[in-house]
């Protein structure tokens, strides 16, 4: 199984397969005022940039189209320029607008925000017009540099502010959602997973999947992550707690750090298995048969972080790998334990449960198994039927330009 079988495809503005056939991913739109932080978003959840090196980032000047790639979620991010109207007539609204997934806004929350409202107004409207199927989503950005009090406010006061817009025009009926959100924080990873999983038509049944997981096996909660932007695109449905998640996507560094340190990719070369089954943290973080990396070069030493997560960004030799499985426990001092398993090269399952529940960890091994082999099949029917969709549009094409 080639790890393109696990991605996904929206099922955003089209039943019959739009983006496959034309080629184009699904898009995700970044917009909003000059200096509103897009670039900063997009660079730190899916180039993994530090925040604070945002600070030196120049002003967009045209549409960046970025491909993510070794990723699960397999799309288009587009950043705009904010200076720019797109809706002119110089620039053609239904190539920009018309297979788009989600149009992110994004308001700069440490700002006077009256000219991005109106602004926001102005594009969600005018996105609308041409394409009715995008899900509308606002970022309340920069809220680092805000008390709790204030946060809440702005929210509320950006949100009537819209709404009171909208049903002017007539347009009351245009959902928007609305995240308080930083690149300094979880929020933005937290803001992006609920995007996300919005366009994953899998949803349902992934979540359906989780919670037999959980209830037969004494987990307390659990996430399905995305290795390489730790958005998480399914949870059980348990209530999500922002302590719960942040945990869990910490994790993933943690793994990521231990990886790179003592990996698999040295010993693969000498054809040794590593052994780092005590590797003691503080925390007595055990890892056993890593393979949470998705690079195949030398292990740097503990300088590897880095250059880890350049391999992330930057291997081409994923696809060919054998898949191996990575997991790993975390005792908490609480009494809790954090259970890691890679579900494939692309996702991995976090759970939450207590020390008692883990003591059948036969059990759960076996239900993680059952649960491995029930996502392969969800992703390999979607993937069939998109291929399906994909030909009978590629024929219905051939037949109108033949009978022209
Ligand atoms: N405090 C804080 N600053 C942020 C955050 N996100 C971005 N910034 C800062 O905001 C400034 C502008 O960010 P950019 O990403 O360049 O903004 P942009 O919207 O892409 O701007 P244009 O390309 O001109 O449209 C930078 O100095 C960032 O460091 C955040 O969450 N909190």
């Amino acid at each position: 199984m080639e790890y393109d079988d696990y991605r996904y495809q929206t099922d955003n503005g089209s039943e019959s397969g739009q983006e496959t056939t034309t080629g184009h991913k699904p898009r995700i739109l970044l917009m909003g005022l000059q200096r509103s932080g897009k670039s900063s978003i997009q660079r730190v959840v899916f180039n993994k940039m530090p925040p604070n090196d945002t600070l030196y980032l120049e002003s967009t000047t045209k549409i960046q189209k970025e491909d993510v790639t070794r990723s699960f979620i397999d799309f288009q991010v587009w950043d705009f320029p904010g200076q720019i109207n797109f809706f002119e007539t110089a620039y053609d609204s239904q190539e920009i607008f018309g297979e788009v997934g989600a149009l992110i806004f994004v308001i700069d929350a440490q700002d006077d925000y009256r000219e991005a409202v109106n602004r926001l107004h102005y594009t969600v409207t005018s996105a609308y017009r041409v394409n009715p199927n995008i899900t509308f989503e606002v970022l309340i950005h920069k809220v680092d540099g805000l008390s709790d009090d204030y946060k809440i406010d702005t929210q509320r006061d950006i949100q009537q502010r819209t709404a009171d817009a909208l049903a002017d025009a007539q347009m009351e009926h245009i959902q928007l959602s609305y995240y308080l959100t930083s690149i300094y924080d979880h929020s933005i990873y937290e803001a992006f997973s609920k995007i996300i999983q919005k366009l994953i038509r899998e949803l349902p049944t992934l979540e359906n999947l989780l919670n037999v997981l959980c209830s037969n096996s004494g987990i307390d909660k659990a996430y399905l992550f995305d290795t390489l932007t730790k958005i998480y695109i399914a949870t059980d449905s348990s209530p999500v707690d922002m302590q719960s998640y942040e945990i869990c996507s910490d994790m993933i560094d943690v793994i990521i750090d231990i990886e790179c340190i003592y990996g698999a990719q040295n010993s693969a070369s000498n054809g040794t298995t590593p052994s780092i089954n005590d590797v003691e943290e503080d925390r007595s973080a055990t890892l056993s048969s890593p393979s949470l990396s998705v690079g195949n070069g030398g292990v740097n030493g503990f300088g590897g972080a880095d250059s880890l997560q350049e391999q992330l960004m930057s291997d081409t030799s994923v696809a060919s790998e054998p898949e191996a499985e990575a997991s790993s426990l975390i005792k908490l001092t609480n009494g809790d334990v954090l259970y890691l398993r890679e579900v494939n090269r692309l996702l991995v399952l976090i759970c939450i449960l207590r020390q008692e529940s883990f003591e059948k960890h036969g059990l759960i091994d076996y239900n993680f198994q059952c649960f491995k082999e029930a996502i392969t099949d969800v992703f390999e029917f979607s993937n069939t039927r998109n291929k399906l969709n994909s030909q009978l549009a590629d024929g219905n094409e051939l037949v109108n330009n033949t009978s022209e």
